[in-house]
């Protein structure tokens, strides 16, 4: 079978998706705990660089370890630019510091680590080596290190997205989302009491973190979802696996609408006007990063919609992982003509048309579908 091809590469995904989850965390937390007023700016940009390039540094080291690296093409979003400038020695360091922690934390996911520490030149060859461009044929991890990272700075929703593309189709995807409760309860309280959101933690198990990890394998008809491991627990597979699956609403009035934070990546006023004419009747739930596929492949939403301003190109990075895992939980994922989205041309998905909507189900793809012909024409999208 399809799914079971992809087994070992899947259950490695997953194992570096949840070290990237830690090193984020650890990271996060660093920007909000001293004193409790935030020493870093928001604006100041580097925690988010640290994160993205050390999850970028490690997670290509750990898959050139398990695999070879003559067999892992990695397509991903950084590129050592920013680092490489004169005044950037001591983001640098931090970077290869970070790496280091992560690496040696390795085998309580049961990855290897390196047998010495790596040495930036290491590091930077690791964070290079993710400048494939995918295409049409062959094997390519596609990875985005922190996605959502307005979220990510604002100590809220942001996720690790890791997925493998064949021959131009995704295979599997992994979501880590860092700061997504496992329960749902816990996720509405969330949303509602952002001030009070670190209350969460009593309302866990104990070897629970307050995050989880979702994951698909193409044709497999499952999706899953696994805890965050806290504290000094080891991942021991499946860890808790849970079966996953899409809302069963199709009624518009009952459905919840997930959508961008930012106007500036989403016309909100544009996906107000198609809600209205299917008869959504609920405030829409606007979340930072693929923690939106995360939402609808758990039954959290119905509908994801995202349409951003002409001329913008989305990224495989930005949707590879959670287009999988939604469609493997059972939901659809189209753009807004109703065209599956096309990983096969390189680093963005071309020919998209219009936006991007994925829904628990057809009734309600339909009807959002029919809505975009109805109204496109009066937008000024
Ligand atoms: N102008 C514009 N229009 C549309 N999309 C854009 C735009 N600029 C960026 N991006 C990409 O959107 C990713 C963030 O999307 P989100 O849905 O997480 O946005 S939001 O924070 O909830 O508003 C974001 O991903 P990250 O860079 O990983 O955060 C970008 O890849
Ligand atoms: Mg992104």
């Amino acid at each position: 079978m399809e799914a079971e091809k992809y087994a070992k590469e899947l259950e490695v995904a997953v194992r570096v998706v949840h070290v990237a989850c830690a090193l984020c965390g650890r990271v996060q937390e660093r920007l909000f705990s001293v004193n409790d007023d935030h020493v870093m700016s928001k604006d100041d940009d580097s925690p988010v660089t640290v994160a993205d390039l050390s999850v970028q540094a490690t997670i290509s080291w750990l898959l050139s370890e398990t695999f070879g690296s003559q067999n892992v093409s990695i397509v991903a979003e950084e590129d050592t630019e920013i680092i490489s400038k004169d005044d950037s020695a001591g983001l640098l360091a931090a970077v290869v510091a970070t790496v280091n922690e992560s690496l040696a934390s390795a085998p309580k996911y049961g990855l290897q680590s390196p047998e010495t520490t790596l040495e930036t030149a290491e590091v930077l060859k690791a964070i290079r080596r993710c400048s494939s461009t995918g295409g049409p044929s062959g094997r390519h991890w596609v990875l985005d290190p922190v996605d959502g990272t307005v979220g990510f700075v604002r100590g809220d929703q942001y996720a690790v997205a890791l997925a493998m593309v064949e021959d131009g189709k995704v295979v599997l995807g992994v979501l880590g989302c860092p700061n997504y409760p496992v329960k749902t309860e816990s996720l509405d309280y969330h949303y509602q009491n952002h001030e009070t959101k670190s209350n969460l933690a009593s309302a866990i198990p104990e070897a629970w973190g307050k995050g989880c990890v979702l994951y698909a394998s193409k044709g497999s008809g499952k999706a899953w979802l696994q805890p965050l491991i806290a504290g000094d627990n080891i991942l021991e597979w499946p860890n808790y696996a849970q079966l996953i699956q899409v809302s069963s609403i199709d009624d518009p009035a009952l459905a919840t609408l997930c959508e961008p934070v930012e106007k500036a990546n989403s016309n909100h006023s544009f996906t107000a006007g198609l809600a209205q004419s299917v008869g959504l009747r609920k405030q829409p739930m606007r979340v930072h990063s693929m923690v939106k596929y995360a939402a609808i492949a758990r039954g959290d939403a119905e509908i994801f919609m995202k349409f951003a301003r002409s001329g913008y190109k989305e990224k495989i990075w930005d949707h590879a992982a959670g287009v999988v895992i939604v469609e493997e939980a059972g939901g659809v994922v189209s753009d807004a003509g109703g065209r599956l989205l096309d990983f096969s041309k390189g680093i963005y998905l071309e020919g998209l048309d219009r936006g991007i909507i994925a829904c628990s189900g057809l009734t309600l793809h339909d009807k959002l579908i029919a809505a975009v012909y109805a109204s496109w024409d009066s937008s000024n999208l």
